[in-house]
């Protein structure tokens, strides 16, 4: 699969998608569109620039303890591949990039009912098995982007879904490392993935959070890792808002804590401190560690 930097999107005619009506559903309670309640859209950013090019632009390739930018650049888009279940056809769809949150918002008539943090991610920990989510959840790890699943529960990932692992590395394979800090890649369940000699994999989205530029010993610096995290999940969030399908559940594993070596407890801070912006709803996630 290549990842072009012009985008089409499959089953899209004209190259325009109607995202304002993407639905979305986080939380349990939502994972079957029998029982979907419309909540508010997760990334509402206004009229979006639905034109079908994509460009990246690096963050910054040479200085390894430069800052993300703490301003936009408006011009800033990644390239995002996804694979499509339903006609096994591989697309490629552009986003804004993460780094680029304050584009303009579209206020709401009508404000969300107030919940306790409505506009904010909630992460509540658990013991458990990730991946026994049901259909549609979304499992969410952090990865490096050199197109590795080699160790860690990425490597689990591989093994359960060897055709997403594939998608993973050809997205790495089609920008540089700077490039791909602070960004997400969304990858929708696949319709050959399953465990060698196993079933069927239960479809599953997965939501990999480009943390690190690499692993091992030349892994980012922890301050940096958590740098490009809260940019990374906001872009995430805005992939599944254009997914514009069911997305169940969201869990995620304790990113950033095992190889890559931030302590749990700052990466979950970091992301509940993000404010996701009007109307944008709130988004549960359940942050699961194996017993
Ligand atoms: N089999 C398993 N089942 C269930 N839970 C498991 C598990 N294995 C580990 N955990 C837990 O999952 C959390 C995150 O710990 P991890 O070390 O995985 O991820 P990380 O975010 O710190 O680092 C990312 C880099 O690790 C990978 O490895 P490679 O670089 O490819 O070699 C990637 O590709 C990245 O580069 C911790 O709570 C672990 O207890």
């Amino acid at each position: 699969m290549s990842v072009k930097r012009t985008a089409a999107i499959a089953g899209v005619s004209g190259g325009s998608r109607q995202l304002k009506q993407s639905k979305l559903s986080f939380g349990s309670s939502a994972s079957t569109s029998r029982n979907h309640k419309p909540r508010p859209r997760i990334a509402s950013e206004g009229p979006r620039d639905n034109s079908m090019t994509a460009t990246i632009n690096p963050t910054n390739a040479a200085d390894s303890e430069k800052e993300l930018p703490a301003q936009p650049d408006q011009s800033r888009k990644v390239v995002t591949a996804t694979h499509d279940q339903t006609d096994n056809r591989t697309r490629s769809e552009t986003a804004l990039s993460p780094i680029s949150p304050n584009q303009p918002q579209t206020q709401p008539p009508n404000p969300p009912t107030p919940s306790p943090n409505p506009s904010k991610i909630h992460i509540t920990d658990k013991i458990g098995d990730l991946f026994a989510g049901p259909p549609n959840t979304l499992l969410i790890h952090a990865c490096n982007t050199l197109g590795s699943w080699s160790g860690g529960i990425a490597l689990a990932f591989r093994k359960h879904y060897p055709a997403a692992f594939r998608l993973y590395r050809s997205h790495c394979a089609g920008a540089t490392p700077d490039q791909l800090r602070g960004t997400a890649l969304l990858i929708p369940p696949q319709r050959g993935d399953r465990k060698a000699d196993g079933p069927a994999a239960v479809p599953h989205y997965i939501g990999c959070l480009f943390t690190s530029r690499r692993y091992g010993r030349t892994r980012d610096s922890p301050a940096q890792i958590l740098q490009a995290t809260e940019p990374a999940m906001r872009h995430l969030l805005r992939l599944v808002a254009a997914e514009g399908r069911e997305v169940g559940e969201v869990r995620m594993c304790r990113v950033n804590s095992g190889l890559f070596g931030v302590p749990w407890e700052e990466s979950k801070a970091v992301m509940e401190g993000m404010e996701l912006g009007v109307g944008e709803g709130g988004v549960e996630v359940v942050a699961y560690e194996r017993e």
